[in-house]
């Protein structure tokens, strides 16, 4: 798995590679330079377009210098390269590329501290003021300038980082920040790049190699991973021979009311689909008809409003409860005989995390390393109001070592955080996804997982891949804009297929 590193990591990333490799610093910069180039050439073809690079006098400057002469040496030649001499320190590979640049006979155009800006009439603006440097927010100059460049309508190409972006921790309300339609980032997204935040400044991230040592980054002590596809085919574990359905566990799924038994539906179906050996759901009578035209394969215990209903606790494997089942004293009277009579791993979502945002201490009783999966407001209403996600992320963290549960913070890129004190970044999952019923799914998934014995942060972090990959597999290939839950459920075993091999 991906660490990701926070920008001090970054630095010494980089030193580490410098002295080990070793590669000298400027080396290793037209490393970072080349890759940039490389991806940006493939993806805007057209050498006639006006470009401007824009470059501060540290060492993202330096890579927009050495970048501006490696377009040129690729014959693209409407160039205009502009340095913000705005303090009097400048780094030595931005001296060296700099000379570079004036030896290969690229004009470079000053501006200086209170000068007038330059009207600006390129088609693509290439930004290289500030990239992982910055330690403080825009003012004075800079803030004057990324402002009037954020009023140009051009194509804007940041370098690493967008000038002003807080690659971690928060980002002020107030900042000004360049607003880059593409970021071409070295070796490792930057952690605030895969928080809702980020939208108002990058519309789209790609990560090119730099070749940062492979030694420094699997022994670099992180808290934040970021999981891909190679993560699961490690944890995805095929079916064997002589496996029956007693092998791959027996699954309850407490949900539903009778206005909202889809969710139950939901949440079941996609439990059998996940491949759990048996499922059971506990819904009250009214849904018994529609639970068996939507899926027979699932068996049934009924649940009347006013009393518990009747379990045998011990026949379960795990169970997942919550969606749809409402916020009554009914659900805390379930949770409670939960948390006393069920003493494995269970998951816990939707109207059961509203009851438990009532009654905070029950949290700490449910099953050892058991899975909740708030989305944002939830999330929220358990652990109180945050300002931004950095924060969401720092109680998660907090909440998942003392709980000693896996909290599963739902998003674009959904977050896992675990008793272990790590928080694991979901790399699947698309906006189409963004309907109604597509968290019961997903309860319906890791209960399944958890069903079929994987440990509980491997049926997380196998469980989240897996709902994603399946909505990016139905609506990536045909752009579609909506792809609704139930659709997810029929494409799993399709998608989990793909991970036999
Ligand atoms: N070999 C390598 O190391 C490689 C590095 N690489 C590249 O280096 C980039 C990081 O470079 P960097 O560390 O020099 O910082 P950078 O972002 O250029 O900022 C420059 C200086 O600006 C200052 N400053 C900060 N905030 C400010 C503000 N708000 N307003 C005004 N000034 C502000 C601050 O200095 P200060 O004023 O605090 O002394 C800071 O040091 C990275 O993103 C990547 O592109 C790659 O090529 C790979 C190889
Ligand atoms: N833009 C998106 N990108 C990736 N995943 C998404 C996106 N929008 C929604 N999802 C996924 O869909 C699910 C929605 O969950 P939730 O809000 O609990 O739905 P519901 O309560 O309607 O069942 C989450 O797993 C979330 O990660
Ligand atoms: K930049």
């Amino acid at each position: 798995m991906l660490p990701l590193l926070v920008s001090s990591q970054i630095r010494e990333a980089d030193a580490y590679t410098i002295a080990n490799e070793p590669i000298s610093s400027i080396d290793l910069m037209e490393r970072a330079s080349k890759a940039f180039v490389g991806w940006f050439v493939n993806h805007f073809q057209d050498k006639e377009q006006a470009i401007s690079v824009y470059c501060g006098t540290g060492n993202n400057g330096g890579d927009g210098l050495a970048i501006a002469r490696l377009l040129c040496e690729h014959s693209f030649c409407n160039l205009s390269v502009f340095v913000a001499r705005f303090s009097e320190k400048a780094t030595a590979n931005f001296q060296t590329n700099l000379e570079r640049l004036k030896a290969a006979n690229i004009q470079v155009n000053e501006l200086t501290s209170g000068a007038e800006l330059p009207s600006e009439t390129a088609e693509i603006i290439i930004d290289a003021l500030l990239g992982s440097g910055l330690n403080k927010p825009l003012a004075g100059d800079y803030k004057k300038l990324v402002e009037h460049l954020n009023t140009i309508d051009a194509t804007k190409v940041a370098v690493d980082v967008p000038t002003g972006f807080y690659t971690e921790g928060d980002i002020p309300d107030d900042a000004t920040v360049l607003k880059a339609d593409l970021v071409i980032t070295f070796q490792l997204p930057k952690i605030n790049f895969l928080l809702p935040e980020s939208a108002a400044f990058m519309h789209k991230c790609e990560v090119v190699q730099i070749g940062l040592s492979q030694d420094f980054l699997c022994q670099v002590d992180t808290t934040y991973y970021y999981i891909e596809e190679q993560d699961i085919r490690q944890i995805y574990k095929a079916r064997g021979r002589f496996s029956h359905k007693g092998t791959y566990g027996h699954a309850l799924i407490i949900a539903g009311k009778d206005e909202t038994m889809g969710a139950a539906l939901l949440s079941s179906s996609a439990c059998a689909h996940a491949g759990a050996g048996l499922t059971t759901a506990c819904i009250p009578q009214r849904g018994l008809t529609a639970l068996n035209s939507y899926q027979p394969e699932v068996m049934v215990v009924l649940r009347e409003s006013d009393k518990l209903p009747e379990v045998d606790w011990d026949k379960f494997t795990t169970i997942g409860v919550g969606p749809g089942i409402g916020k009554g004293d009914d659900t805390l009277a379930l949770l409670k005989a939960i948390s006393e009579k069920f003493n494995k791993p269970i998951v816990v979502d939707a109207d059961a995390l509203n009851v438990l945002a009532g009654n905070n201490e029950l949290l700490a009783k449910l099953p050892k390393a058991s899975v909740i999966t708030p989305h944002m407001k939830e999330f929220d209403r358990l652990f109180g109001e945050h300002k931004n996600w950095w924060q969401r992320l720092q109680t998660a963290k907090k909440k998942a070592i003392e709980l000693g549960l896996h909290i599963i913070l739902k998003n674009d890129f959904t977050i896992t955080a675990a008793p272990n004190g790590k928080l694991y970044f979901n790399s699947t999952g698309n906006p189409a996804m963004a309907s109604g019923g597509m968290g019961d799914v997903l309860t319906g998934i890791i209960t399944a997982l958890l069903s079929q014995t994987y440990s509980p942060l491997h049926a997380c972090l196998l469980g989240v891949y897996l709902h994603g990959k399946a909505g990016d597999e139905l609506a990536l290939p045909n752009r579609m804009q909506v792809v609704l839950p139930g659709a997810i459920i029929k494409q799993l075993p399709v998608t989990m297929a793909k991970f036999n091999s």
